[in-house]
């Protein structure tokens, strides 16, 4: 099986381009989802955050209240990494299990959806590697007009990953992202035709 990763920054347009996977048929592993999965209230990441972090991070449902630990976090980089230290196991048990999941029933070719693909060490799990790349006042445009985060919000957290323009040498593809969403697509297309993956 040929195990494809995708990645990018935040607001790179990762999703935008992993839906335009699933449209061709390749199952996509989205770490963002089941980042959201292993910290549902019951599981062990969620009893470490809030031994970790406090009640205070709590909705009234006892959920993770995601705002609330996103102004922590992305504002303290000590809290980032211990939360990371948290999450990341799980997520990374969980992707294994998917990825199993669609080798048992026949698929030849997966996609990894991992945000922190480079920070996080993560290239041993992936064959391949596409980058999706804009410059970094689109990147933050585009957050800002996306969750209504203020100019320093946006600020923050793109400024808590390695910045899009040193990964692109470590990408074997980069997919330019700041045109028309057509345009991204063709990209795709050529690097997926290339790879015998249609
Ligand atoms: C801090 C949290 C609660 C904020 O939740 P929120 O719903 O606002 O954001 P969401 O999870 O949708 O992430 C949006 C984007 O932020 C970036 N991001 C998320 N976590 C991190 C992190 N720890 N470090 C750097 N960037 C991150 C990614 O680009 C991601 O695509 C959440 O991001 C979280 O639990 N992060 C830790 C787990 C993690 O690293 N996830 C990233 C994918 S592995
Ligand atoms: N080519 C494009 N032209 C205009 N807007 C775009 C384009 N690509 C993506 N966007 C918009 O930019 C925003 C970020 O894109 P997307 O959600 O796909 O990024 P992401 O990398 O998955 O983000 P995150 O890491 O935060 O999950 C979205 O609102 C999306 O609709």
């Amino acid at each position: 099986m040929m195990i494809i990763g995708l990645t990018g920054g935040i607001a790179s347009g990762k999703s935008t381009v992993s839906n335009m996977i699933k449209e061709v048929g390749i199952p996509v592993v989205d770490a963002d989802i089941i980042a959201r999965e292993v910290v549902q209230k019951g599981e062990e990441a969620y009893e470490k955050i809030v031994d970790h972090f406090g009640t205070e991070i709590l909705s009234d449902d006892e959920s993770i209240d995601r705002p609330k630990l996103g102004a922590i976090v992305f504002n303290n980089e000590e809290k980032r990494l211990s939360l990371n230290g948290i999450v990341h196991p799980a997520i990374r048990k969980k992707m294994l299990t998917e990825i199993k999941q669609y080798k048992q029933v026949g698929n030849k070719i997966v996609v990894l959806d991992i945000p922190l693909l480079f920070e996080s060490k993560l290239t041993y799990m992936v064959d391949k590697i596409i980058l999706v790349y804009v410059d970094q006042e689109i990147q933050k445009e585009r957050l800002i007009k996306r969750d209504q985060f203020s100019d320093e919000e946006a600020k923050a957290r793109i400024a808590s990953q390695m910045p899009l323009v040193e990964k692109i040498e470590l990408a074997d593809e980069v997919i330019h992202n700041h045109g028309l969403k057509e345009e991204t697509k063709q990209q795709l297309l050529k690097i997926l035709n290339k790879w015998n993956c249609l």
